[in-house]
């Protein structure tokens, strides 16, 4: 909690989570998150700029009491996901003359997830205005920027954008400008980035593109920090949703009795010495987080497993099936292994890959312990992808 001034009139009032271990249940917060609100106070009337999760209502109505708030006339809800618009219902209790501000889409998702009442909404379109007196909030949809109703809003005089999700980063810090730094900050919203937008690459290329045509003076995001510079996160958002990739290839890999990893630690070692970037992840205790990080923009992701009760193993599948959700932009693809008898282990990786635009490279499954002949096989793929990657002129 604690209260603190952007400029003059604007306050952030959200709340951070140091210590939240993990996000949507699935994918690790090294360094916590933050639910990030806002209140604008203008001449006439007083907007509050989304909520925080429910975990945190008590110190998001602490902090309105800090700044002695008596009334509300507009909550914003860019986004109905109730990490921002949980306190909502918490909100209007306290300011029960607030209106919820927000989008059709939006406003049928919270009456779903949060029972607000039907009176309690004002609707808008895209490019609405909404005047504060001396301030003018305009509303910008942005679908698709992870759900169907996400929005941002415009402060129109003071050229500030709140972006809810859009830009946001998993980092919880006191300053809300971001540590001095950069590198923290880049990869604290590349994670975001990683583990939340990119399955939505496509929508949000539009919506990058909308947001430096506006040419905003400062970016104020949902989760994580204020960008005062603005283009230095919409420079790194423009590197994640390009098409370009970089001379990497993540071997996502688990072995039971050693077979595989042998055939991972050779392909990783031919990779490196045909200048391909290898980084092998041992799924039985990697994080899905970094590999989802790795994703954003490696050439080639190899899956490797042996083959176990007729298929390969559920840690794999479940990795796989987390990669092809997040869609990310890979362009080749193998599968590797070891096998004792037989099993359709290769067609369950590969039906779990169908949103991936990739090439896939003919499947390497050796019988147990790999032999010389099956090494040359794996140098083969090694050599298979670091022409790949020169083909597409990701290396030299
Ligand atoms: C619990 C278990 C189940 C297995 N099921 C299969 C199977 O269904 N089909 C098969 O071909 N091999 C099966 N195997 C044999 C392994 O695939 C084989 O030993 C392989 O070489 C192990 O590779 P690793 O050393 O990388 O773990 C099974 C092995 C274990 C331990």
């Amino acid at each position: 909690m604690a209260v603190q001034k952007v400029i003059e009139g604007i306050y952030y009032v959200g709340s951070r989570h140091w210590d939240r271990p993990i996000f949507d249940e699935l994918l690790e917060l090294p360094k916590g998150t933050s639910y990030n609100a806002y209140i604008v106070f203008g001449s006439q009337k007083t907007a509050l700029i989304d909520t925080v999760d429910p975990c945190k209502t008590h110190e998001l109505l602490r902090n309105l009491d800090v700044l002695n708030v008596k009334e509300i006339d507009y909550v914003i809800a860019n986004h109905a996901e109730q990490d921002h618009s949980g306190s909502i219902p918490a909100v209007l209790e306290k300011y029960p003359s607030a209106k919820v501000v927000t989008n059709e889409k939006c406003k049928a998702l919270l009456i779903d997830l949060l029972e607000i009442k039907e009176d309690k909404f004002i609707t808008v379109n895209d490019n609405d205005t909404l005047s504060l007196g001396d301030k003018t909030l305009q509303f910008m949809f942005t679908p698709w920027v992870h759900w169907p109703e996400t929005m941002s809003t415009y402060l129109v005089e003071e050229k500030m954008l709140f972006t809810c999700d859009f830009f946001g980063s998993h980092i919880a810090t006191s300053r809300i400008f971001g540590p001095k730094d950069e590198k923290l900050i880049y990869e604290g919203a590349k994670r975001y980035y990683a583990e939340i937008m990119m399955p939505f690459r496509k929508n949000i290329q539009k919506n990058v593109q909308k947001v430096e045509e506006l040419n905003p003076s400062m970016i104020l995001p949902g989760h994580g920090v204020i960008y005062k510079n603005p283009q230095f996160i919409i420079d790194a958002h423009k590197k994640w949703i390009s098409d370009d990739v970089d001379n990497e290839a993540l071997i996502i890999y688990i072995s039971m009795h050693g077979s595989t990893k042998e055939l991972v630690d050779y392909l990783s070692d031919i990779l490196i010495e045909q200048g391909v970037h290898a980084r092998p992840y041992n799924i039985a205790e990697a994080s899905l987080g970094e590999i989802a990080m790795d994703l954003v923009d490696a050439a080639t992701v190899v899956f490797a497993s042996p083959f176990i009760l007729a298929g390969v193993h559920p840690k794999i599948i479940a990795t796989a099936y987390l990669a092809n959700a997040l869609r990310p932009k890979t362009k080749f693809a193998g599968i590797i292994g070891s096998f004792g008898w037989g099993g359709k282990g290769v067609e369950h990786i590969k039906s779990n890959l169908a949103n991936l635009n990739v090439e896939l490279f003919e499947p390497v499954y050796i019988k147990g312990k790999p032999k010389p002949k099956d090494f040359e096989q794996i140098a083969a793929l090694a050599k298979k992808i670091a022409d790949k990657h020169r083909e597409i002129g990701i290396l030299k």
